[in-house]
């Protein structure tokens, strides 16, 4: 388990991660989705005794990632594929890793099919790897130590979406063994694919946290009819909430409410269904706008 706990970073007067507190729980696959700048890396950096928090702490099963003896053992890291070196082969890297937390070499080449890159892909140097065969060597590297617990910094980066499904199969058998998997995204589609539970981060704060079906299901109903308003009329004397959307309405309640009220109403229908995802994927909008125009301002 990873327990993150009232994390701020300052750096200067702006503010990275702003009392961030979740925790990635054993035997799921978290995943933390944020926009560009949300403050991903950063908290993660953190968790590994990379960067110092100006206040709040992390621990990993328990203890503080620096108080490890042999962390590659416990936890397996991957933060930036592309900082392995380049002038090495994949072979040479892992069995580097090896050498360093101590294991057998025999481990190499297990490790090396368990990630699904060949042995003469293994040969080949970094520089000529593809981002999607960095990312398979630096999960190699992460998984050599049979670790309990995986901290991937946006590892589907470079995947095809036969990688990402992959990826995920290869996530959940760790999770199901009993293993605890923290990876970050800032694409909302990779962390709906690979993940159980969501945090979501944006300018440094969780704006949301659950699992993949509670975040899901509180997305309630979206409607479309020739007279949103007419309908948002009615739904509001019941008092329902509703947000325009584009020809129609996202309604918290479920689309059987909407359906009987549009019908008292006297409002023709044109589409009725449960907005799995929309609510998420709003708010994930929201967020990436308000970084954009930051952005364009900058
Ligand atoms: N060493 C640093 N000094 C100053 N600002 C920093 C430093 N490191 C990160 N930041 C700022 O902190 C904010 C969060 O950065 P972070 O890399 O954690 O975001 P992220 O969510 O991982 O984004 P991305 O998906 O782009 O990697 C950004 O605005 C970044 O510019």
């Amino acid at each position: 388990m990873i327990s993150v706990e009232h994390l701020t970073k300052h750096y200067g007067h702006f503010t990275a991660v702003d009392n961030v507190s979740f925790t990635a729980a054993t035997g799921r696959v978290t995943g933390f989705l944020g926009p560009n700048g949300a403050g991903k890396s950063t908290t993660m950096r953190i968790m590994v005794g990379l960067t110092r928090p100006s206040t709040g702490h992390v621990t990993i099963s328990g203890s503080d990632y620096r108080e490890l003896v042999n962390p590659g053992l416990e936890v397996g890291v991957l933060l930036d594929a592309s900082a392995q070196h380049a002038g090495r082969s994949g072979r040479e890297i892992l069995a580097i890793a090896a050498q360093t937390m101590g294991l057998p070499r025999s481990r190499v080449s297990e490790t090396l099919a368990r990630v699904g890159l060949t042995e003469s892909e293994a040969e080949r140097r970094v520089r000529n790897y593809s981002l999607g065969m960095r990312q398979r060597l630096g999960l190699a590297t992460a998984l050599i130590g049979d670790p309990q617990v995986l901290i991937l910094d946006e590892p589907a980066n470079g995947l095809d979406p036969a990688g990402i499904r992959w990826m995920r199969d290869l996530l959940r058998g760790f999770a199901d063994a009993g293993g605890t998997v923290l990876l970050s995204s800032h694409l909302l589609h990779e962390i709906e694919v690979i993940a159980d539970d969501i945090v979501v981060i944006g300018q440094g704060r969780i704006v949301a946290q659950g699992s993949k079906s509670e975040l899901l299901a509180a997305a309630g109903t979206l409607v479309r009819t020739a007279d949103p308003e007419r309908l948002a009329r009615a739904l509001a004397e019941a008092s329902v909430t509703t947000t325009p959307i584009d020809g129609g309405l996202r309604v918290d309640a479920d689309p059987e409410l909407v359906g009987e009220t549009a019908h008292r109403a006297g409002v023709a229908l044109r589409e009725l269904r449960a907005a799995d995802g929309a609510g998420l994927e709003e708010m994930f909008l929201e967020l990436t706008a308000e970084t954009a125009r930051e952005g364009a301002a900058a």
